[in-house]
């Protein structure tokens, strides 16, 4: 385990009721000096959690910590713990009319640390412009999803935050930016010399796993796992195994699935010596096949 004893976001007993959906979390933080990935399947409640952490969404009970003092509502109260904040989501962040160049006019008013400087280099590594040159009277509307959600992401790193929360960055673009978009949050990380964190929520596991130095997975609105992850790739094992050895390994398995020549598994550590005498190789999985794993076994859908 990596030892850490600050955290950026600490939160207790988390919930929100909404038709059909209850958001219920205990107790989970997010590590100071890291990029954790909150991951989980369609409707688990990554985007409701995010926004409440994110101060859009209020109504919810609970408490929520920041920088290891701060309330939420110490957040809400003052410019300078909401300065150190930086939030990108799929919602209409940037109203359609409003073009480049009054993103730039409207970012140097809401936050004190914004460099408009910063904006335009980072408008430029995101290739926002496609022939070099800044078209600051472009407006929102006209741009595709992708390019919303870089400019999105140029405003953000153009301020001087020490945490940043992402509700889906990386859904939008393409393969080139998602490597651009793991650059930019790994170098966050690395200038920020264990005071910056990054918190996004992913569907893109294994775009993002190699940024990704903590994980959070929810299923039905619940945390159902969390870990550094080294440490779960210690806790889960990857199965390989012939058709033969199915059954009984079936037994022992946290989740299997079968192909056409035997099957592959994920197994608990301290399960693994319950699969002695079976001929089976042993592998340390991917991020992606961990989250799989524990999707399956804790998700209401029915797999077949
Ligand atoms: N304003 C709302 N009113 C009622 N229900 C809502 C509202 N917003 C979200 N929900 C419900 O809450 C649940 C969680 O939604 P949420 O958007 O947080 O999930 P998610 O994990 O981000 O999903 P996805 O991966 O599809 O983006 C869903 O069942 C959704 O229908």
């Amino acid at each position: 385990m990596k030892m850490t004893t600050k955290n950026a976001i600490e939160a207790a007993k988390i919930t929100k009721e909404l038709k059909n959906f209850t958001l219920d979390v205990e107790n989970f933080a997010i590590p100071q000096g890291f990029a954790t990935a909150l991951i989980g399947e369609n409707g688990a409640g990554k985007t409701t959690l995010l926004n409440i952490l994110a101060g859009i969404r209020l109504d919810y009970k609970g408490e929520i910590t920041y920088f290891g003092q701060y309330s939420d509502k110490q957040r809400e109260n003052s410019g300078d713990i909401k300065n150190r904040i930086g939030y990108t989501g799929p919602g209409k962040y940037y109203l359609p009319q409003w073009t480049v160049k009054d993103i730039e006019e409207i970012s140097k008013l809401m936050f004190d640390d914004f460099s408009a400087d910063d904006f335009h280099r980072y408008c430029e590594e995101l290739a926002i412009f496609s022939h070099g040159s800044i078209d600051m009277k472009k407006a929102n509307s006209s741009f595709s999803d992708g390019m919303k959600m870089k400019l999105m992401l140029a405003g953000v790193m153009a301020r001087k935050t020490d945490l940043l929360l992402l509700d889906e960055p990386a859904s939008p673009l393409d393969p080139l930016m998602r490597d651009k978009l793991c650059q930019m949050i790994g170098e966050y990380i690395h200038e920020g010399n264990g005071k910056r964190s990054v918190f996004f929520s992913t569907h893109n596991i294994s775009d993002m796993e190699n940024i990704t130095d903590y994980a959070i997975i929810m299923e039905n609105g619940q945390i159902v796992e969390q870990g550094f992850v080294e440490d779960l790739k210690e806790k889960y094992i990857l199965i390989k195994g012939d058709a033969a050895d199915t059954e009984a390994a079936g037994k022992v398995l946290y989740s299997m699935t079968k192909n056409p020549y035997g099957f592959e598994g994920i197994c608990l550590a301290e399960n693994i010596d319950k699969l002695a005498g079976l001929n089976v190789t042993k592998e340390i999985p991917t991020l992606y096949q961990i989250s799989v794993a524990v999707m399956k076994n804790n998700t209401k859908i029915v797999m077949r």
